[in-house]
């Protein structure tokens, strides 16, 4: 599924009607009928048991009439989309703005009219400043007889409907709503009835997921033709509930044919787009070998956790051996915690921290493995840039860098290091996004999607931007966003357990976007199941997400 942003969405629509001669009006129709059949698929959801079976006695009756004798295959089927049994009970508002989302509102009330809904237009500005196929729409709802008022000249009371339909705004709406578009949000989301949202909640930014004050809290938004970035990144993702992307004409090759480059991750995107064989098979004549080797550089004296968690998550990934090199004081500590595990002691301090000079040795053992991963428990010393820069020039397999190195990074000029042959993957949570990006870490949460995509591009590296819907942006300019994973999963250590999945993918043999795509989609998969395991989310602990794997 295509993830677009205001700009696209507008290209789309015109190239459908320049290119294609649908014209406006058409797409509008089809925008009005999708929201209909959704707030109707509410209505009949919510109703009570009493509409339940009346509903059901009704859609029997209305769906399949069997015409003459039974034996006969002719039959005649109603639009049971656009069917409610219990449509007298139900009375919607349509909140209607100036543009075209409003047109979209117009149009829907028509179709829940037809239904037997009760609708009542609610103008934000007067209709005659309506133009081009919103007027139109407005005309058609006029001679149609639908019941009118205008915001401000007209009684209005909320708690007299039972649902509100928000089409105030949508792509086109510029800035915090105001005047009377402000006033009517804040009066729906304070009325405590349900509201359903024309494509995207009025007062969201379409692009961000900034929300505006005030912005629309939708229980469904009914996002028309491609699903708009907005809607995926928070606290826009809240704002909008349940959203459900119709399609209303505008065919999804002119997305790829328009360079449209932002998916939400599904197995199907995995699968098809990506190439990535979700059921994992493994050869009936592999061995270990064949599933390669991760070199894990992590862990000091104090965090020899995280090294243990990144390498355990790594095994249970499907690589075939993970080499964990660490200080050499640790080694007392965690022999034998995980027996599957190879250690390689890489001298370090005393105090069992890292020094530059382990360098050498870990290119050395870089020779033999598949890929490195860098940073989990790493902490900071002295002449650490030197450091990861010897391993970033010097190694000549895959590189992930995650914590105290993704840190170490942020302090040097690493765009001026040489090329390196193989991929690398940064896998920064917000506050580590930030010091790469010399940013605040709320500047980093604006636009996530839209930032990780920029600084991927600019940099060569493929980013995995954490948190919840974490993104994935490549070297190529493409991103993917994903949508499996828990709250809980905010818990210390979960973030060593993605770097171990990722190299592990990478050391079988995926290439950086399969890896660092599935890692995160299989990481979220486990957060779920963990949290399905202990009975309160908040239980959850990173180990958890290991054993859910
Ligand atoms: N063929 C198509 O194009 C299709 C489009 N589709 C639909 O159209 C929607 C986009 O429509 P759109 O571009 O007309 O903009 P829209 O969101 O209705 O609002 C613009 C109006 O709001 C006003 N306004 C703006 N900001 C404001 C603020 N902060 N506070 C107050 N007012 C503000 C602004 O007025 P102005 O300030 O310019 O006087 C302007 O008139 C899209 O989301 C989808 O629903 C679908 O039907 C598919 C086919
Ligand atoms: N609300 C959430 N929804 C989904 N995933 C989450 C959420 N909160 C955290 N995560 C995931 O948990 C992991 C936390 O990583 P990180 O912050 O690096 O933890 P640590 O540094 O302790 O290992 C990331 O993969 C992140 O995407
Ligand atoms: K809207």
């Amino acid at each position: 599924m295509y993830l677009v942003t205001a700009e696209q969405m507008r290209q789309l629509d015109s190239e459908t009607i320049q290119q294609l001669g649908i014209p406006a009006i058409a797409l509008m129709e089809n925008a009005g009928r999708v929201i209909a059949e959704e707030i109707i698929a509410l209505c009949r959801e919510r109703g009570g048991a009493g509409c339940r079976n009346a509903a059901k006695g009704n859609d029997a009756g209305l769906k399949e009439a069997a015409l003459g004798d039974p034996g006969k295959a002719f039959k005649v089927s109603a639009d049971h989309a656009l069917t409610l049994a219990s449509a007298a009970a139900e009375r919607w508002f349509i909140l209607v703005g100036k543009g075209n989302n409003g047109g979209d509102g117009l149009a829907a009330a028509r179709y829940l009219r037809e239904t037997g809904i009760a609708v009542t237009l609610v103008y934000a500005v007067p209709p005659e400043s309506l133009s081009g196929e919103a007027a139109l729409q407005r005309d058609a709802a006029a001679a149609m007889g639908l019941p009118a008022v205008v915001y401000g000249r007209d009684r209005l009371d909320l708690a007299e409907c039972s649902g509100i339909l928000d089409a105030l705004l949508g792509t086109g709406g510029a800035g915090a709503p105001r005047g009377a578009y402000a006033e009517l949000i804040a009066a729906a989301n304070s009325s405590g009835k349900v509201i359903v949202s024309a494509d995207i909640p009025s007062g969201l930014n379409a692009d961000t997921g900034e929300t505006h004050e005030p912005c629309i809290h939708a229980s469904v938004t009914v996002c028309l033709a491609f699903l708009k970035r907005g809607l995926l990144q928070y606290p826009g993702a809240g704002a909008a509930g349940h959203v459900k992307v119709r399609a209303i004409g505008i065919p999804t090759a002119l997305a790829l044919n328009s360079g449209v480059q932002t998916h939400l991750l599904t197995p199907e995107v995995l699968h098809a787009h990506l190439g990535v064989d979700l059921a994992r098979r493994r050869s009936p004549e592999g061995h270990k070998g064949t599933y390669g080797h991760v070199l894990l550089a992590a862990g000091t004296l104090r965090m020899s956790g995280a090294g243990l968690l990144a390498a355990r998550a790594a095994l249970r990934t499907g690589c075939g051996l993970v080499t964990w090199a660490l200080p050499k004081k640790l080694l007392p500590s965690v022999i034998g915690v995980v027996p599957e595990l190879m250690l390689a002691d890489v001298g370090g301090s005393e105090e069992g921290n890292w020094e530059a000079e382990t360098a050498p040795e870990l290119l050395k053992l870089s020779e033999e493995r598949d890929v490195i991963a860098v940073g989990p428990g790493l902490g900071r010393f002295p002449g650490d840039t030197d450091w990861l820069r010897s391993l970033w020039e010097g190694s000549d397999c895959p590189l992930v860098i995650d914590a105290d190195a993704l840190n170490i990074l942020a302090d040097s000029d690493y765009k001026s290091w040489a090329r390196r042959r193989h991929s690398v993957i940064l896998t920064p949570h917000p506050g580590e996004m930030a010091r790469l990006a010399n940013l605040t870490t709320a500047e980093v949460q604006r636009d996530r999607i839209g930032l990780a995509m920029d600084y991927a591009k600019e940099h060569g590296v493929t980013l995995v931007l954490k948190g919840a819907h974490t993104v994935i942006a490549t070297p190529e300019g493409q991103a993917y966003v994903n949508t499996t994973g828990h709250p809980g999963m905010g818990t210390g250590g979960a973030g060593d357990v993605l770097t171990g999945m990722i190299s592990s993918l990478l050391a079988q043999g995926l290439h950086a976007t399969q890896a660092a795509a599935f890692g995160v989609y299989l990481h979220g998969l486990a957060g779920e199941g963990a949290a399905r395991q202990r009975n309160n989310p908040a239980a959850i602990i990173a180990g958890d997400i290991i054993e859910a794997l």
